[in-house]
């Protein structure tokens, strides 16, 4: 089974192109997603991000407190090193489990949505890796509409804490255009049958 991660900045799509592939009956394990769902149910996790950044991390009725860790971690890289520390190999062994499990159910391949691939090294469990690009305004234009509670501001913090939209693209096997001027569903369309035949062909190690 082959394991295709598809990446790109925030706003850029990602999750957008994924409801296609999902369309196409590709199982999709979103990481942002599972990566709360492991801070809200994992014991040790609870207990060491309690620990790092104070009682305030769960709300009274022990959900996730997003908006205060999001204010302490986008604004500080020591935190928000710390919080990637304790998060994403806790969100590798949950991914792990899951393709596991996709691989069994006999499917040629599965996609991994993130918004950090190449920063967390999640790339290394993956055969092959799809950027999401569209460019840094439209991205911010669209996560403003989309998110009510975030500020220009905001947007543009979190963005410094991504690689560069160059990199993701010099540094993915394959690129989706989402940016107005190229149609998407013909991209993904074209990249499902070539995956699919990938699947069936032997895979080189990665290089990356
Ligand atoms: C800080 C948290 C609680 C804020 O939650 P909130 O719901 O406000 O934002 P959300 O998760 O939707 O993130 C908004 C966007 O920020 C970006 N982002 C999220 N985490 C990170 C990070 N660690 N570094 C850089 N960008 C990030 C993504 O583009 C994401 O889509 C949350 O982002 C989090 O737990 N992050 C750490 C875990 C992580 O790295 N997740 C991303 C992939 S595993
Ligand atoms: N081609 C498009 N045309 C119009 N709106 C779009 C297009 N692509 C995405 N959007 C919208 O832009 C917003 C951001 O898209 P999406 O949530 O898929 O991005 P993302 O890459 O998953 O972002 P994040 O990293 O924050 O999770 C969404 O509201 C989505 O509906």
């Amino acid at each position: 089974m082959l394991k295709v991660g598809i990446t790109g900045g925030i706003g850029s799509g990602k999750s957008v192109v994924c409801r296609l592939f999902a369309l196409l009956g590709v199982p999709v394990y979103d990481a942002d997603t599972r990566a709360k769902w492991v801070m809200h149910h994992d014991a040790v996790l609870r207990n060491n991000l309690l620990v790092a950044f104070g009682p305030e991390v769960y709300a009274p009725t022990g959900e996730l407190n997003r908006t205060y860790l999001a204010g302490l971690a986008f604004s500080n890289p020591e935190k928000l090193a710390h919080l990637n520390g304790l998060v994403h190999p806790r969100v590798g062994h949950d991914f792990a489990q899951w393709a596991a499990a996709q691989q069994q159910a006999g499917h040629p391949y599965i996609l991994k949505e993130a918004a950090l691939m190449f920063e967390s090294g999640s790339w290394q469990q993956l055969d092959k890796v799809i950027t999401v690009y569209a460019p840094q305004e439209l991205r911010q234009q669209r996560v403003l509409r989309r998110d009510a509670h975030r500020t220009l501001a905001d947007v543009t913090a979190i963005i410094g804490k991504q690689l560069s939209e160059e990199e993701k693209l010099q540094r993915a096997d394959f690129v989706i255009y989402n940016n107005d001027d190229q149609l998407v569903l013909p991209q993904v369309l074209g990249l499902h049958q070539h995956l699919l035949s990938l699947a069936t062909a032997p895979v080189a190690p990665a290089t990356r």
